[in-house]
């Protein structure tokens, strides 16, 4: 497509995609005395929903802020059709994710290691982590407080969360302050990616500071369709702007982060991807890697409930007294449920006896829901939740084009349990919470079980309850994953240089050759500062 040359623009680097990685990457190469072109599809962050942390529940599904991609029908549960979150805001899924901050294990990244991505071992990654933070916990060897990225304790507490402590402490999992320490496994608070109660993105830590920088030409609502690659070289990005078809030209570099599903459909749509596939959809394929869109992965994920003696969180939200109250505390101090994120108190436990590691992971929330067919609402009950999953899934699925038309969603194709051992680690991990529940100390605190409820007690109703309601934890990753130049399945060499073309990187969660075990944000942008740190030489 010709551009007409006044909806051209350029810049020493062009990056596509605004979210956690682009934010990022903007800034530090901003930083370096580079002009960057940052391109979001989506828009301003400035609203209060994405901003006051309980605002999120107002984000995942909203079109405003959600890609809300459509999954095909999952054989391994059922047929079923999700809706997979993603951000689309200035910031990303950074925006409207659960705000947990956690890195994973130097066994995660010896596993990347293992799988081509020489020089990612965790003593490798562990300054890129630290250059990222700035906890109020002050710096150690494990953490930093000179950072862009807000990390803060809890500024919200409830009673039931310090007995769940007790209790998985009592049942034997060992207690821990700090998951991005020196040990992840065991139980204790998250750490929140907030600054002052509220959320912090990387669009807030990283661009806000420097405001209307004159390197910075921030473009939102700009839709990227392609790269331009010429003899091998990535040249430009071509994209919609307010329904203009417009050019950014790259002097240096493409850079692409726009996530683990918009990632691979960018390259595809550029020509770059599994030949066969890209010949279908009748596009040229200018480089062929089978490896671009396959190798999905995410953290399967399935849900208990119990109602309790105790008022819970959701019971609060339904008063509107006490929700006045909480809002003032809001309002006036930034402390109270109005600063909660997603999930209070984490474990990392091991599901069986005999095992060499932790395999799954607790989301627990002093709140729960009413599951209908169609809604998850707040419950009117007192209740409380937890999500059980599996820290290293073998699941895995693909990202495909749907058509050679950019505006049209990829096709996510994905068997979220496919794998026997991803459904064995939910059932054993959630029979370890039951028992949790049932101990000494929770028993007399517990009314009942609401969900799955005590009718599902063999291994067949436990299958049957994970392959009806398992669901996706919200961290894809793995579609451009990064590997050995001579592997066939690599989309980037381990400095997240495209294979055979000159000038292109991804840099984003979708360059993870396998998912820590842990959410994925902070992974990402740390991923994102080792991508500038190679783009500006400085490794
Ligand atoms: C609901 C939810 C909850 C989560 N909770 C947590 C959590 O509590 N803790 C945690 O660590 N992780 C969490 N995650 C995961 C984490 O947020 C992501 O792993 C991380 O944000 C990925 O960063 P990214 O830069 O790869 O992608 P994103 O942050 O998604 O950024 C991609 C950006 O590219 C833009 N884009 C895509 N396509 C195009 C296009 N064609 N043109 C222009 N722009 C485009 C998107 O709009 C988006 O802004 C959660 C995610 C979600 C969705």
């Amino acid at each position: 497509m010709n551009h007409d040359p006044a909806e051209t623009l350029e810049a020493d680097y062009v990056i596509a995609g605004g979210g956690s990685a682009g934010c990022v990457a903007a800034r530090r190469l901003i930083d370096a005395g580079y002009s960057v072109i940052l391109l979001e599809a989506g828009g301003d962050d400035r609203h209060a929903a994405v901003y006051v942390p309980a605002g999120s529940a107002k984000l995942v599904g909203n079109p405003q802020y959600d890609w809300k991609y459509e999954t095909e029908p999952d054989p391994s549960r059922n047929g079923r059709i999700d809706n997979w979150p993603s951000g689309k805001v200035l910031g990303g899924s950074g925006s409207i994710n659960g705000m947990i901050y956690l890195r994973g294990n130097p066994a995660d990244y010896d596993r990347w290691v293992q799988q081509g991505a020489t020089g990612w071992s965790f003593a490798d990654v562990l300054p890129f982590f630290l250059r990222s933070e700035r906890n109020e916990n002050g710096a150690s060897q494990y953490h930093s407080d000179k950072g862009l990225l807000g990390v803060a304790n809890l500024r919200v507490t409830h009673p039931f969360n310090r007995l769940f402590i007790d209790a998985c402490v009592a049942a034997g999992i060992p207690r821990n302050d700090d998951f991005n320490g020196p040990v992840q496994e065991g139980v204790g608070y998250y750490q929140a990616t907030q600054w002052g109660g509220l959320r912090c993105s990387a669009a807030r830590g990283y661009l806000r500071p420097i405001g209307e920088h004159k390197k910075l030409q921030l473009l939102k609502r700009a839709f990227v369709c392609r790269v331009r690659v010429r003899n091998n070289v990535a040249e430009a990005v071509e994209f919609n702007h307010y329904g203009v078809a417009k050019l950014a030209r790259a002097r240096r570099e493409v850079l692409i982060a726009a996530g683990t599903i918009g990632s691979p459909k960018i390259l595809m749509l550029s020509g770059i991807g599994p030949r066969a596939e890209l010949e279908r959809q009748g596009i040229a394929c200018v480089n062929d890697l089978p490896g671009v869109g396959r190798n999905l992965q995410e953290h399967p994920g399935i849900i208990l409930s119990y109602d309790v003696t105790m008022r819970t969180m959701n019971v609060e939200a339904h008063s509107r007294w006490r929700f006045a109250l909480r809002a003032l505390q809001f309002a006036l101090l930034r402390r109270g449920p109005g600063t909660s994120p997603i999930s209070h108190v984490g474990v990392f436990f091991r599901t069986r006896p005999g095992l060499p590691a932790f395999d799954a992971q607790i989301h627990f929330q002093p709140l729960g829901y009413e599951v209908t067919a169609d809604k998850v609402l707040l419950a009117e009950a007192n209740r409380v939740s937890l999500a059980v999953n599996v820290s290293r899934p073998e699941s895995r699925g693909s990202i495909r084009l749907r058509s050679p038309h950019p505006q049209d969603a990829p096709v996510i194709d994905h068997s979220l349990v496919g794998a026997d051992a991803d459904v064995r680690t939910l059932i054993d991990g959630a029979r370890v919470m039951r028992n949790i529940f049932s101990s000494p100390t929770l028993r007399d605190r517990v009314q009942k079980e609401y969900l799955p409820g005590e009718a599902v007690s063999t291994d067949e109703q436990w299958e049957a309850y994970v392959r009806a309601g398992a669901f996706a934890m919200y961290h894809p990753v793995g579609t451009c994953r990064m590997g050995a130049v001579d592997d066939p399945q690599s989309v980037v060499d381990p400095e997240l240089r495209v294979k055979n073309i000159r000038q292109l990187r991804v840099i984003d969660a979708a360059v993870m050759p396998c998912l820590p075990s842990c959410n994925t944000n902070g992974v990402t942008m740390m991923i994102a500062e080792r991508a500038s740190a190679f783009v500006v030489g400085t490794k």
